[in-house]
């Protein structure tokens, strides 16, 4: 085990004895010639007399006489007080230095110090390259003494991630095993069990970037939601999610984190395969029978602002709060021609140009929102929100499973009734992985050949670099016009009403 009293660093000092009530004064003078050490001060207590303090003097000082300090100093300092000049032994130990300090004295020379970890909530996540194997309980021990209590768990990853629900293997290293924990991101809490479900903290300004794009009243069909990092925040923006995950754990904290959020009225959560879940959830049912989500998400809801067609039909009146913006451009920047849509009572779409300030993407391109005037997102108080017809209108979709989602873009194949669809087509947000040698074209092309239709205006955002060669980003899109189906009769479009 780590013997600590190894990092003991004994120095020795001069310090000064002077009366308590000049060690602001004292502390001026000497500016400069005082010790020097983080989170050590210089002015200590002396152990003979409640009355006097001792200034701690800096390495630098080590003559008695003080004649490493300058006399003018000493002269004026000698005007207010005798001055007593003392040794002053001074130990720093193991709970004093910083963990790389530490692991710098254990690992061999010349290797790359593990001190920086990813935290999710109170679980320390270690990435240790093999050739440090050897030191990772070590490793580990420093990463918890010194973050205790902050961290409570130290575990390390193990292997690569084969499995699809993408959730590392994970030995726990130090402190609890209990890897159930709380994450905030931008005011919203997630609870998860980081052995169970995918989290990525690092994806939080994509997260919060995506969502900033929606607007009040949107409807939003998360393919691959995990517990919720985009749902949630976009349920608490006011738009109605449908988010699905094939991780049955994940679905389960998706549920729990709605409820957390008070956003539970709002998000209805599936744990289905993505193909399968679009094609129920888009498909018109045979008998228009509602979907039912897999148990009972829909709960009264203070923070939504959800009204579906039907219910704007119902009132007979505009939808203020489902004007739907849309944006679409091409790679020649042109930005001529975007519009924004509203969605008046009948359904039908009402185009108006929108202002062009919104394209701030890399290639100034981008599917962002443009902030509108005033607060259109109304509260439905205690009200338990309508379910939308997601075969009639949904305006975004969100694929965040980078490794394979280009090929799930097949789900979408002829699955839209024309007859039933109001309104645009949906905006897919994509996420994909491009390496070096691969280009935005190659990624066009597979997302064409998934979805055997053209793309119009694909927005790149580059979310961030996962490896030297490798970035992670998400492709933006209006879904095809291919992906209608002209006849809805005996056709594939039709859902079994499963959900
Ligand atoms: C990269 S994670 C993204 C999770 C979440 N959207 C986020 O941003 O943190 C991908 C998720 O897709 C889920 N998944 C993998 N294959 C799936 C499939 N065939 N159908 C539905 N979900 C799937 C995984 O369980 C995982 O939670």
């Amino acid at each position: 085990m780590l013997d600590e009293s190894k990092f003991d660093v004994n120095f020795k000092l001069l310090a000064l004895r002077i009366p308590r009530e000049l060690c602001k004064i004292a502390t001026r003078l000497l500016n400069g010639y005082l010790l020097d050490k983080p989170r050590v001060k210089p002015i200590t207590e002396d152990p003979t007399s409640e009355k006097n303090r001792y200034v701690i003097l800096s390495e630098k000082v080590q003559n008695p006489d003080l004649s490493d300090i300058p006399s003018q100093k000493l002269d004026e300092l000698e005007k207010l007080c005798e001055i007593e000049v003392v040794p002053y032994s001074l130990t720093l130990g193991y709970s004093y230095w910083t963990a790389d300090h530490i692991l710098k004295q254990i690992l061999p020379p010349g290797v790359e110090v593990p001190s920086s970890f990813e935290t999710i909530g109170h679980v320390a996540h270690l990435n240790i390259h093999n050739e440090l194997l050897t030191f990772k309980d070590v490793i580990a021990k420093v990463i918890y003494d010194k973050n205790y209590p902050r961290i409570k768990t130290v575990v390390n990853k193990v292997g690569t991630i084969t499995n699809e629900f993408r959730v590392p293997k994970f030995e726990i290293l130090a402190g609890e095993s209990d890897m159930v924990t709380e994450v905030k991101q931008y005011g919203a809490t997630f609870k998860l069990d980081y052995s169970l479900v995918y989290w990525n903290s690092r994806l939080e300004h994509e997260h919060i970037r995506l969502v900033s794009l929606f607007q009040p009243g949107e409807i939003i069909c998360d393919m691959f939601a995990g517990i919720g990092p985009f749902a949630i925040p976009a349920a608490q923006k006011g738009c109605l999610l449908y988010a699905n995950d094939l991780n049955p754990d994940s679905v389960h904290y998706l549920k729990i984190n709605a409820k957390i959020n008070k956003v539970d009225g709002c998000v209805f959560a599936y744990n289905l395969d993505a193909r399968k879940f679009v094609s129920e959830l888009m498909a018109v049912p045979v008998c228009e029978k509602n979907l039912e989500s897999d148990d009972s998400m829909v709960k009264a809801c203070d923070t939504c602002s959800i009204k579906t067609i039907d219910d704007a039909k119902a009132e007979g009146t505009k939808l203020g709060i489902v004007e739907k913006e849309v944006s679409g451009n091409d790679v020649k920047n042109d930005l001529e021609g975007i519009e924004n849509f509203s969605t008046t009572v009948d359904g039908s779409i009402v185009a108006s140009k929108r202002p062009p300030d919104c394209f701030t993407e890399e290639n100034g391109n981008d599917y962002s929102g443009h902030k509108k005037k005033g607060n259109t997102h109304k509260r439905m108080k205690g009200s338990v929100m309508p379910k939308a017809k997601a075969w009639e209108h949904v305006d975004h979709v969100i694929m965040n499973l980078p490794a394979s989602a280009l090929q799930f873009l097949d789900a979408f194949r002829g699955i839209i009734s024309r007859k039933c669809w109001k309104g645009p087509l949906p905006l897919v947000h994509c996420y994909c992985f491009i390496r070096a040698n691969e280009t935005k074209e190659l990624i066009i092309s597979e997302a064409e050949s998934a979805l055997n239709a053209k793309i119009e205006d694909p927005v790149f955002h580059r979310v961030r670099d996962v490896a030297p060669n490798k970035a992670m980003f998400c492709l933006s899109f209006r879904l095809p016009e291919a992906c209608f189906i002209e006849d809805i009769t005996g056709s594939s479009g039709h859902s079994t009403g499963e959900l």
